[in-house]
């Protein structure tokens, strides 16, 4: 069993300079397809479930799909994280189902839609720091809220982001602030905003520093050079993975997403955590269409789903590759979380923020 948390692989990244993709999951076929592409690369790797992900899957397959996927690949150190928690249960829930790590996303009130005040997110986060350290979990905060530069609109349409339009100060990170968050949070890895959002439609053209606001990224390092930074919204929403689905029935209007390369950029940067969901669902939708329209006979689920999974482990593979993830597996002994519980009682893993 190699579950490691969160804060134990950020600070291996920092440490050798590289990003680690965090890829959501809901099924079975979505946590081998990852685990494929981490064994094939011999990367680590952060598998997220969100709140969305836990009441379809279940808090019970989940837990034990993590256990059987650690079980399958002992070799690989996987970090089990909450996606987006919106309070102190959802967080405290996850840890007892077995996550290492939870995101308390305290930039919106609880019902994951509502932009919160500063006091409240800091009064959140801090709580839940506190409680996961007791038990060695890792804690990500988010500070800024995800949405368009170019709309203002956060993306409250699926479910959880920001109602309304909101102005660039909501929705870039204030440097000067995120040094004081992450003192009074103690988090672990502190999710920035600077222009991403989730869902395929991000940009409706290519993105430059007037819509994507890396420059963001590159102050809040400067500032807070030991903090492990984390990029949500950051599928690049490939040409090719939106022609496959046009090709076989899609109907997707034509969108841009983060750029590989700004990715890569940012993980110069001090970006640590990088968050995929949506070029992940964009690599299964089209393996479907694409069967569902050359062979209208079939009505086996298989001959659609391992066409997906093999679709998803290449395009989670060459994030691997392209975040520099790949081959250091090998290299990582896990500490287990009762360690990591001492060492945060110790205070030898405050954060660095002088
Ligand atoms: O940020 C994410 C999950 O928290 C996923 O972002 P994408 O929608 O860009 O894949
Ligand atoms: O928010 C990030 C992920 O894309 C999760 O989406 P979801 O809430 O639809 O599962
Ligand atoms: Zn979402
Ligand atoms: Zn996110």
């Amino acid at each position: 069993m190699a579950l490691i948390t969160l804060r134990q692989l950020l600070d291996h990244a920092a440490e050798y300079s590289y990003g680690v993709p965090a890829f959501n999951i809901n099924n079975m076929e979505q946590g081998l397809a990852i685990m494929e592409a981490a064994k094939a690369v011999d990367a680590p790797v952060i598998i997220q479930a969100s709140r969305g992900a836990r009441s379809y899957a279940n808090d019970i397959m989940l837990a034990k799909m993590i256990e059987a996927l650690a079980a399958i690949y002992p070799d690989i150190p996987l970090c089990m994280h909450q996606d987006h928690g919106n309070n102190e249960a959802t967080c405290m829930t996850a840890i007892r189902h077995g996550f290492t790590s939870v995101m308390m996303d305290g930039s919106l009130e609880g019902d994951a839609k509502t932009p919160a005040s500063y006091e409240y997110n800091v009064d959140i986060t801090e709580r839940v720091s506190r409680m996961a350290h007791w038990v060695g979990a890792s804690v990500e905060g988010e500070l800024g809220v995800l949405g368009s530069l170019e709309t203002g609109q956060g993306e409250a349409e699926d479910g959880h982001g920001a109602e309304g339009v909101l102005d660039h100060s909501q929705l870039l990170t204030d440097p000067d602030q995120a040094v004081d968050f992450v003192k009074k949070t103690q988090v672990d890895a502190l999710a920035i905003a600077c222009g991403t959002s989730h869902g395929a439609y991000k940009f409706s053209r290519k993105p430059d520093g007037e819509i994507l606001a890396m420059s963001v990224i590159e102050a809040i390092h400067k500032k807070l050079p030991n903090t492990h930074l984390v990029m949500h919204g950051s599928s690049s929403v490939p040409q090719d993975l939106q022609d496959i689905i046009n090709e076989f029935g899609g109907a997707m209007p034509q969108t841009f997403g983060v750029p590989v390369e700004e990715i890569v950029r940012g993980i110069k940067m001090g970006v640590r955590k990088v968050n995929i969901d949506t070029d992940c669902r964009m690599a299964m939708t089209g393996q479907f269409r694409r069967i569902a329209e050359q062979n209208k006979a079939e009505f086996d689920p298989r001959k659609f789903l391992k066409p997906a999974m093999d679709a998803m482990r290449d395009l989670c593979k060459a994030r691997l590759e392209a975040f520099g993830t790949a081959g250091h597996a090998s290299k990582i002994k896990v500490i287990p979380m009762d360690d990591m519980a001492k060492r945060y009682a110790s205070g030898s893993l405050a954060p660095k923020t002088a």
